[in-house]
């Protein structure tokens, strides 16, 4: 967290942007099969014969479509290309990657499926005819970047046109999140909605719906001036206009925006970057309200508005200031609301609806995990006026707000009746693991860690810690040779980035005499003379890494990349105390479907015995709570609760008995076979088991088994692998694998940084 309270700017290159599209395949997001598809009783069912049945179901009675496919959870999100963020018309396949972005957002936030479809065109007739025809197959329509005044003629048309809510985002989705902050600007400026003096700047399909929203929720007409291009939209003016613009056309004597900001109350700017100057900001009224949305630059940014009125409050479309206007806050819980009522259309009263749900749950007390993400703390006053996209309370929140006024408006096919179980089941609906993972990196941003990454010579590693560098989390330190670093790094594309990173060796260090003695000291009882010591801490990249670890020069250490977890751990363990007899063990947590398991020991214990696997399940428990996890933990095995009998899983069961003597504060229970541990159904079978719901902590009989799992789930099932995350150790070192990826090193590193693994 920054001292002075504003969010620290991560830099993101040309490079990184690129290779974020390009791996680890092109784009960004895939189709996966939902049923079951392996055997040949499956093809029968999912094609013909058996696809014919709900075929003729849906024929019969259309409305079933909602049941039998995935019409009611799949939105399409159409573009031209003719007005992409605020860089202009670059259209329909330049469009593709913000339309995939959108896709993968829908999905992200509100566990609505949606594909990106780009239309080479700009006739509008062409469009609406190519979404009107495609309307059997979605459950609603989301239009994306088409230009004002095009998007009002194709969005009404289809609107008439379609039985589906037919939704442009840029539009009705930025007026939505507008009017939330508005709201909440109003109030902590003591001013109200009737009587305010607003001007707008970008009379484009933004603009024209923010004003539109606006007034409906109470603004009068003549205290509302458009302006766009051309300067103010007076009424008589004829230049650049169309019917969308008259319609908001005043009686004024003002003709630039500069006139126009004289005395307002409110400036909402969705026009273009630098519009508004410092000097039309210090002639607003008292605590001016600034929106400056334009993207991805805004009108003005906050340091020149407050540099001249330190009584704004200012908000931007952007993620790096505070209070973010950014239609994501609204479009997923827009149609996850409306999905769930089979919703002929989103009309006024849902977006109201929404703008007033996000509005208040500004107000309310903000949970811990939410001001960890965002990284500084968040209560409700001016620089938070807008719950952050990142709330985990959005999806439970929003979509029944959405869904009850379509409900009482009369535009839900299908009313929910039980509304607290809808509620409840949207807080099940939602992948625990990206919170999970985004909680690690958002601990390890607050950390600020200085990153000691051991093995410079891997181009993975050298990407990792220009990421690290680049993306605010810290200092990276990378041990290597300065030429092969800055070698590696031109081949990667990086070349730029040497200059950014601190390369350190035995060749550049002021101390490394201090870690000789160090080194010399801890093995000279271990039959090494001084200059096997010295040799030692020169060339071995992981033993001076940690020396670096162990005299404060650096405050985490990555490393194992590049030889095998055994080899490292004991070079590591010619420094620091990291047997199984000082209490290491090595959990590994595995992230598949929306679930989450810890596995352990996966890097320590060869052979654990009874103690050795109650001390597992102790740093278990400790990796759970880090992750925000209750832990249930379960000691595996073939059989269950003692039958069949066997010296291998007796020793799993003893394990139990010496954390009963042990008294420790966490559930855990055994021996069980994987499936009693994961599965309630057949963990009711053993009704007198203490684990209250399925194991999220699996302490397994000895390494082999936990690699053999963990590999086994990340191969066959594609399961996230994060670890073996190295625990019962005083310091911050996570070792990798060879297999690691740049994204497993940068996620061990926000572990070394968290301190996930370290004990108290
Ligand atoms: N924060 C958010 O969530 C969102 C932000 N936006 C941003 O809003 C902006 C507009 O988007 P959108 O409405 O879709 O685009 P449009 O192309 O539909 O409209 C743009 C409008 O802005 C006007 N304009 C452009 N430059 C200026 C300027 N320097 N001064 C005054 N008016 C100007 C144009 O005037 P004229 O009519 O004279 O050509 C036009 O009326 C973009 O920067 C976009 O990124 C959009 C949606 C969401
Ligand atoms: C956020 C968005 O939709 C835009 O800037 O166009
Ligand atoms: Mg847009």
């Amino acid at each position: 967290m920054s001292d002075d309270n504003t969010p620290r700017k991560s830099r993101i290159t040309r490079e990184e942007a690129l290779a974020y599209h390009l791996e680890p395949r092109p784009g960004k997001y895939d189709i996966v099969a939902s049923t079951p598809m392996a055997t040949q009783r499956d093809l029968s069912l999912a094609y013909s014969p058996g696809v014919a049945v709900p075929v003729q179901a849906i024929a019969e009675r259309p409305e079933t479509a909602y049941d039998y496919t995935v019409k009611g959870n799949m939105v399409a999100v159409i573009s031209n290309g003719t007005s992409i963020l605020g860089l202009g018309n670059l259209g329909a396949l330049a469009s593709k990657p913000v339309m995939e972005g959108k896709a993968v957002l829908f999905k992200r936030f509100a566990d609505v499926n949606a594909i990106d479809i780009e239309l080479d065109t700009e006739d509008p007739d062409e469009i609406i005819n190519a979404v009107r025809l495609m309307g059997p197959t979605f459950g609603g329509i989301n239009l994306e970047d088409i230009k004002a005044p095009e998007c009002f003629i194709i969005e009404q048309r289809l609107k008439e046109l379609m039985d589906i809510p037919v939704f442009h985002d840029d539009q009705h989705g930025t007026a939505v999140i507008c009017a939330a902050g508005l709201i909440n600007a109003l109030e902590l400026s003591g001013k109200k909605i009737e009587d305010v003096r607003i001007v707008l700047n970008g009379a484009g399909a933004a603009g024209i719906a923010c004003l539109e929203l606006v007034k409906r929720m109470g603004a009068r007409h003549e205290n509302c001036i458009m302006c766009d291009t051309k300067g103010v939209i007076y009424q008589g003016r004829t230049e650049g206009m169309n019917q969308w613009k008259s319609a908001h056309a005043v009686v004024t004597e003002a003709r630039t925006l500069e006139e126009a900001m004289r005395g307002a109350d409110v400036f909402l700017g969705v026009s273009a970057k630098g519009a508004v100057t410092p000097e039309m900001v210090q002639g607003m009224a008292e605590n001016p309200v600034i929106f400056a949305m334009a993207n991805p630059d805004p009108e003005i940014t906050p340091e020149e508005a407050h540099a001249v009125r330190a009584d704004a409050i200012v908000a931007t479309g952007r993620s790096d200031y505070p209070n973010q206007v950014n239609n994501v806050l609204g479009f997923p819980y827009l149609f996850r609301g409306a999905l769930d009522i089979h919703a002929r259309a989103i009309n006024d009263e849902m977006k109201i609806a929404c703008a007033r749900a996000l509005a208040e749950l500004a107000r309310e007390d903000v949970p811990d995990e939410v001001a960890v993400a965002y990284g500084r703390k968040l209560q409700f006053g001016r620089d938070y006026i807008i719950p952050t996209p990142f709330d985990p309370r959005l999806i439970h929140v929003v979509p029944p707000a959405v869904a009850k006024a379509g409900m009482d408006t009369g535009v839900a096919r299908r009313p929910i009746i039980d509304m607290e179980g809808y509620v409840q089941s949207l807080k099940a609906r939602m992948d625990p693991t990206a919170a999970i993972l985004q909680g690690i990196h958002a601990r390890a941003r607050q950390a600020q860690a200085r990153m000691i990454f051991a093995e410079g010579d891997d181009p993975r590693v050298l990407r990792a810690a220009v990421a690290w560098q680049r993306g605010g989390m810290g200092q990276a330190l990378v041990v290597g040779r300065e030429s092969d670093v800055k070698d590696k790094l031109e081949a990667a594309g990086l070349g730029d980035a040497a200059r950014e990173i601190t390369v350190v060796n035995a060749g550049n260090s002021r101390y490394l005499e201090q870690y000789h003695e160090t080194l010399y000291t801890r093995l000279q009882r271990q039959g090494y003379d001084r200059e096997d010591a010295v040799k030692l801490a020169n060339r071995d990249r992981h033993v001076f890494a940690s020396l670096m670890l162990a005299h404060g020069h650096g405050d985490g250490l990555v490393t194992g990349t590049t030889r095998k977890n055994a080899h490292v751990l004991a070079q590591i363990g010619m420094v620091f105390d990291v047997t199984p007899a000082d209490g290491a063990v090595g959990i590994t947590a595995v992230l598949h479907n929306g679930r989450i398991v810890l596995m352990g020991d996966t890097l320590v214990h060869e052979w654990p015995e009874a103690e050795d696997l109650a001390d597992i399940a102790t740093r278990g428990a400790h990796v759970a709570r880090g992750l925000g996890l209750d832990p249930r933990i379960a000691f595996l095995s073939f059989s269950n609760f003692g039958y069949p009998i066997s010296e291998r899983a007796v020793k799993m069961a003893h394990a139990t008995e010496v954390l009963d003597a042990r008294k420790v504060d966490f559930e855990y229970e055994g021996e069980m076979t994987v499936d009693v541990a994961l599965n309630p159904t057949q963990a009711a079978k053993y009704p007198f088991s203490r684990l209250t719901g399925p194991a999220n902590v699996l302490v397994v009989p000895a390494r082999h088994s936990a690699s053999i799992s963990v590999k086994l789930l990340q191969e066959m099932a594609g399961a996230t692998v994060v670890g073996p995350i190295l625990t019962g150790v005083p310091q911050p070192i996570q070792i990798c694998s060879t297999s690691s990826t740049v994204s497993d090193i940068l996620n061990m590193a926000a572990i070394a940084a968290g301190r996930l693994g370290q004990v108290k």
